[in-house]
């Protein structure tokens, strides 16, 4: 089948319920096609709920779902490009991982035999296993395989990674880049290890109890959080009147991390003030404003609430 530039995504007032449970809350959110984009969230936010939803292996309790503009459930053209691997692993546990592949890819219109040769003697995984005999990490490469070499127009890759040790992780990750820039297509990515992600991410999603707490492109982020290091009054005076999302000290330094773009001057002011300015880590912000205790502050001020 001819090759796509990947699906996109769009959710409109999206909410998912489970009896009480509210998983996705009136979700608005735009996944643009042909991007990697960093589904993140801390556990029970909601990442595994969303995926099933563009998956279409649920219908939302409200809301509407469309995945290159259409609703994919029970969607015969949208389905067969939605992939969606998550860590349970949709596979046929007591067949060869052979057979798994005949089963899998014949629903797949854009599978690569090819690439999933390449990635299974990659992750040194041996074709008349089963995947019941497997390690965990096996299982994960496994799961891997099937998500890259679909090469499905919307590849949705959830925590596919666990039980991976780091040099696979790092395979996969090269894997995932070299045939995404061969093929391009959108690719969400959902994982907890922000900091080995995040090279690999254009745009990121994060989601804080079942809301949107950010989505944007991953530079605009970066740009936005600033760490200011220097003495404990200087620091103060700086950043007094912006966001400050988490403050250190250690003697008289203060090292404080605010979110927020640099305003013009501000460079020339800390310079004065014998301030340092430095990038946050994707993974820091992350944690600041998803952190415990900031959850109902961070919700609050993605909604423009003033607490
Ligand atoms: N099938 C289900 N039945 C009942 N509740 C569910 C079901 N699936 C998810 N939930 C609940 O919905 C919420 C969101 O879960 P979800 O698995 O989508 O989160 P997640 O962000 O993927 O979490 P994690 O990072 O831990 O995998 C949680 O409170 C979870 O307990």
């Amino acid at each position: 089948m001819t090759a796509t530039t990947g699906w996109g995504v769009e959710l409109q007032g999206v909410t998912q319920r489970y009896g009480d449970v509210t998983a996705l809350d009136d979700v608005a959110l735009t996944i643009r096609p042909g991007t990697i984009t960093g589904l993140l969230g801390r556990n029970g936010s909601g990442k595994s709920t969303m995926g099933s939803l563009l998956a279409a292996f649920r219908r939302p309790t409200a809301g509407r779902v469309l995945v290159d503009g259409e609703d994919p459930w029970e969607n015969e053209r949208v389905v067969p490009g939605v992939c969606f691997v998550r860590e349970s692993g949709d596979v046929l546990d007591d067949c060869s991982l052979k057979d798994n592949l005949a089963y899998l890819s014949g629903a797949r219109p854009w599978f690569s035999h090819e690439l999933a040769g390449e990635l299974l003697e990659l992750f040194e995984l041996d074709l008349k296993r089963k995947p019941s005999k497997l390690s965990r990490g096996k299982r994960s490469a496994f799961g891997i395989v099937v998500g890259l070499a679909s090469r499905a127009p919307l590849t949705i890759l959830d925590e596919v990674h666990l039980g991976l040790d780091a040099p696979s992780r790092y395979a996969f990750y090269d894997a995932l880049l070299a045939d995404y820039a061969e093929h391009p297509r959108t690719i969400v990515l959902s994982s907890h290890l922000i900091d080995e992600v995040e090279r690999l991410l254009e745009d990121v999603v994060v989601l804080d109890a079942g809301r949107v707490l950010i989505a944007q492109d991953v530079e605009s982020l970066r740009a936005e959080g600033i760490s200011v290091t220097g003495p404990a009054a200087a620091v103060a005076d700086f950043v007094a009147g912006r966001d400050v999302l988490a403050t250190q000290r250690l003697g008289g330094t203060t090292q404080t991390t605010v979110r927020g773009a640099l305003l013009e001057g501000d460079a020339r002011r800390a310079r004065q003030a014998g301030l340092e300015l430095g990038p946050v880590p994707l993974q820091d912000l992350f944690v600041h404003l998803t952190g415990p205790g900031r959850t109902t502050d961070a919700a609050a001020r993605a909604q423009g609430v003033d607490r």
